[in-house]
């Protein structure tokens, strides 16, 4: 399981969080709604480490005060994707396999490109990529790795129809091997197939939705 409790936050005076509590079991897929500027994107980077505080943490058994011992566990796609323009898109894929130490997964990788049909742009710059293909790289990068976590920041919104269907069928064959997923929109369809869980961002907390 992963839990959450005590968890405060703010960007200098702006409160973004007061003692919120999160939670979540294997295998559920969790949408964290809330007006814009609630603090939805807030709560990911602090998941992803990016953005640090304090907390109590139980991350499927690992007691700890910040996700800093467990980062190798997680898997975050932002809304937009972290690439080097001036490198391949296989440069791109070398990189961010070697940072995360996971160069064991790299055919796992161009495999799903070629699912997103992007393995013939794969020589190209990034530079010269649209959106929707920066983000089909970074998505196939991430979701090749072997994380308990994935974080996910408007996950589906530049991809294409195709696209989104590989997607949601990685992402539910990572929650049925028991993956936790964490995933914001402001597509109410995106939401209402993919959560399992909804929780909103309100009055610097963050609230189970029972209707979900
Ligand atoms: N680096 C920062 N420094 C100061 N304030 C910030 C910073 N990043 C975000 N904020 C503020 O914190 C609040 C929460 O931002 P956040 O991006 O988490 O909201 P959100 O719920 O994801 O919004 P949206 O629905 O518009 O994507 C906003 O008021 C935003 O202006």
């Amino acid at each position: 399981m992963l839990e959450i409790t005590d968890l405060n936050f703010s960007y200098g005076d702006k409160l973004i969080f007061r003692n919120a509590s999160f939670y979540a079991q294997r295998g559920d897929r969790v949408c964290i709604l809330g007006e814009n500027g609630s603090g939805k994107t807030t709560f990911l980077r602090i998941l992803a480490g990016i953005l640090f505080c304090e907390m109590k943490m139980n991350f499927f058994g690992v007691y700890d005060t910040n996700v800093r011992s467990v980062i190798q566990r997680i898997g975050f796609i932002p809304d937009k994707p972290y690439l080097y323009d001036y490198l391949t898109g296989k440069e791109n894929i070398e990189l961010i396999m070697n940072i995360f130490g996971e160069s064991k997964v790299k055919s796992k990788v161009e495999s799903l490109c070629k699912e997103f049909e992007l393995h013939e742009a794969l020589d190209n710059y990034v530079k010269d990529y649209s959106l929707g293909m920066k983000h089909k790289l970074y998505m196939a990068c991430i979701l090749s790795r072997e994380v308990d976590l994935l974080l996910l920041d408007e996950p589906l919104s530049a991809l294409d129809e195709k696209a989104q269907k590989i997607a949601l069928e990685k992402l539910f064959d990572f929650s049925k091997r028991g993956g936790v997923i964490i995933f914001t929109t402001h597509i109410e369809s995106v939401s209402n197939c993919l959560a399992t869980k909804k929780y909103i961002i309100h009055d610097y907390q963050l609230k189970l939705l029972n209707n979900a």
